[in-house]
């Protein structure tokens, strides 16, 4: 298996206990998976054990989704930059001068800068949740709206569902990263994720980064699942 496509897996640590994770996380490589820290994790245990991950040679997803006016998403993505993080991401639905002050705000990183990708629409709404918020498109259909919006904002990539993948490399081109949450084995539970797609078709339609949590994390052998993906995508 290329490493390349082994590092392709996002693990989402979503986790209530520090020690719980981190007895998993010395389980794996960080040649075979990056980690995600998402909202959970962070909101109990913060940047230092983020930095933890760092040190122990993982590649980190701060998966905060930032949402708020460009003055203070811009200090935002600076502190993540700070910390030393692979990837963070900020809402679309804040706006394309929130994004282009995101975005302007790491270049004083370089090289180091994190990449820097948009939330489009959640993994775990469908159309009739967006008709709720008012909007009367497809989901797919916001997703390519908002993508183009991150693309102007000079974003590296996007999150979507892997349904939209094929479309969005298709219209955005190959270099646009495509973060794919709702990722779901065959026989793995979708919860609360409305549009999923299993981990092979995910990279066949164009996905660069698969984020999976519970199919691996709730698994009774979870370092077992990330080899079957693994295998499943090479
Ligand atoms: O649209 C989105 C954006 C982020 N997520 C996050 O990904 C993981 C998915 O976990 P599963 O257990 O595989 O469902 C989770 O941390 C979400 O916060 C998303 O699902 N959809």
């Amino acid at each position: 298996m290329s490493l390349e496509h082994s590092k392709k897996v996002l693990i989402a640590l979503d986790y209530d206990d520090q020690q719980t994770a981190l007895n998993f996380v010395k389980q794996l490589s960080p040649d075979t998976c990056r980690l995600k820290v998402g909202k959970e994790m962070f909101t109990y245990f913060g940047p230092a054990f983020v930095k933890e991950l760092i040190d122990l040679g993982f590649d980190v997803f701060l998966d905060l989704k930032f949402h708020d006016i460009p003055n203070t998403v811009a200090k935002a993505v600076t502190a993540a930059a700070k910390m030393g993080v692979w990837m963070v991401n900020v809402h679309a639905s804040g706006g394309v001068e929130m994004m282009t002050k995101a975005k302007q705000a790491l270049e004083q990183f370089g090289d180091e800068a994190p990449l820097l990708i948009a939330v489009t629409v959640l993994t775990s709404m469908d159309s009739a949740e967006l008709k709720r918020l008012g909007i009367d498109k497809t989901p797919a259909e916001q997703v390519v709206y908002l993508a183009k919006l991150a693309k102007e904002s000079g974003l590296d990539g996007v999150v979507c569902s892997a349904q939209e993948a094929k479309q969005l490399k298709s219209i955005l081109g190959s270099d646009f990263k495509l973060v794919t949450p709702g990722i779901r084995p065959e026989g793995s539970a979708a919860g609360d994720q409305k549009r999923i797609m299993t981990p092979k078709q995910a990279i066949d339609d164009g996905s660069d980064y698969l984020v999976i949590g519970r199919p691996i994390t709730q698994a009774d052998d979870p370092v077992s699942v990330l080899i079957n993906v693994n295998n499943s995508i090479s």
